[in-house]
């Protein structure tokens, strides 16, 4: 069997399995791509919210860092929780070094509502690593933090979109709509084209973790040499499935199924890709 393609995600824990870290690496395994992870924070947390949270020592982050690039290919890599400048730092010194597809996902607030970035780190991210993304993946309220307006239209979305593209720096902007009324749309802007992905809302309160599956899966099909228009749309269908087929598991807001895309074969001409 021929090598596989590597993806390397840096982010937080969930140990409930639906976001985080944990909803990365399933997501790498369900699309078929080599799984790679270095942890920034260690998360307690489950569906009903985030009870604790400790941050690696920044030398574990370096040595992280180091351990996987110094011996492992990645060709392409997403961040989510990065909580404060320190690690922001280090972080941003690794990817100067490494030349591949880099997926951010500026994870500010869990769907519980607990806040996973010190508020002082925000401006650090949109000066400091948004530049370096290849693709970053707000939701509404990120979007508004990074441009600093108010988002209530799908103008408003696109505008923000380019905004994170030709001011903040972005080689392309995501920014998703779950949190909007009506169908579940997103808007890609690549600095010339504005592209737009729609799904029906499926009524359901099991979104724990949409955001990480969705950058995971954008991430997974990067690494595999897809053009970033048709990763997205890959991966939209991909975390459409993953939440129509979600669970009810725990007492909060229940994990997307990162298998559920088995029950809605499409997905599957991927495999031609690799
Ligand atoms: N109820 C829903 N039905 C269908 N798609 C949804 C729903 N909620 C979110 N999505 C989609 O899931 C993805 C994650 O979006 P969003 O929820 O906005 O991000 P985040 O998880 O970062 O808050 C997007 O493609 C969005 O359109
Ligand atoms: C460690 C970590 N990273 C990210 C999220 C966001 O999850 P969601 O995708 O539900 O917004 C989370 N709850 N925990």
């Amino acid at each position: 069997m021929n090598n596989p393609a590597c993806a390397l995600t840096i982010a937080g824990t969930d140990p409930s399995g639906g976001a985080g870290i944990q909803a990365d690496l399933k997501t790498f395994q369900e699309l078929q791509v080599y799984g790679m992870s270095v942890i920034t924070s260690v998360v307690a947390q489950n569906t009903t919210g985030v009870k604790s949270v400790h941050h690696l020592p920044l030398d574990m982050l370096s040595q992280q860092l180091e351990a996987v690039s110094s011996d492992m290919p990645v060709h392409a890599f997403k961040t989510g929780m990065i909580a404060d400048i320190g690690m922001m730092e280090i972080i941003r010194d690794w990817i100067k070094e490494i030349h591949v597809p880099y997926v951010m996902d500026p994870v500010m607030i869990a769907t519980s509502g607990d806040a996973l970035i010190n508020e002082n780190a925000r401006d650090f991210l949109r000066e400091h690593l948004v530049p370096l993304a290849a693709l970053v993946t707000p939701n509404i309220s990120e979007a508004e933090d990074m441009v600093g307006e108010r988002i209530r239209s799908h103008e408003d979305m696109k505008n923000a979109a380019r905004k994170i593209v030709h001011t903040l720096g972005a080689g392309a902007a995501l920014v998703k709509g779950g949190h909007m009324e009506g169908q579940a749309v997103d808007y890609l802007y690549d600095g010339e084209f504005m592209y737009t992905y729609t799904s029906e809302r499926i009524e359901t309160k099991n979104i724990h973790g949409t955001g990480c599956t969705y950058s995971a899966a954008i991430t997974a099909f990067l690494s595999r040499g897809m053009e970033l228009p048709e990763a997205v749309e890959k991966s939209k269908t991909f975390v459409t499935a993953a939440i129509r087929h979600s669970f009810s598991l725990g007492q909060g807001n229940g994990p997307t199924n990162h298998w559920g895309i088995r029950k809605e074969e499409s997905i599957y001409d991927f495999h031609d890709h690799s």
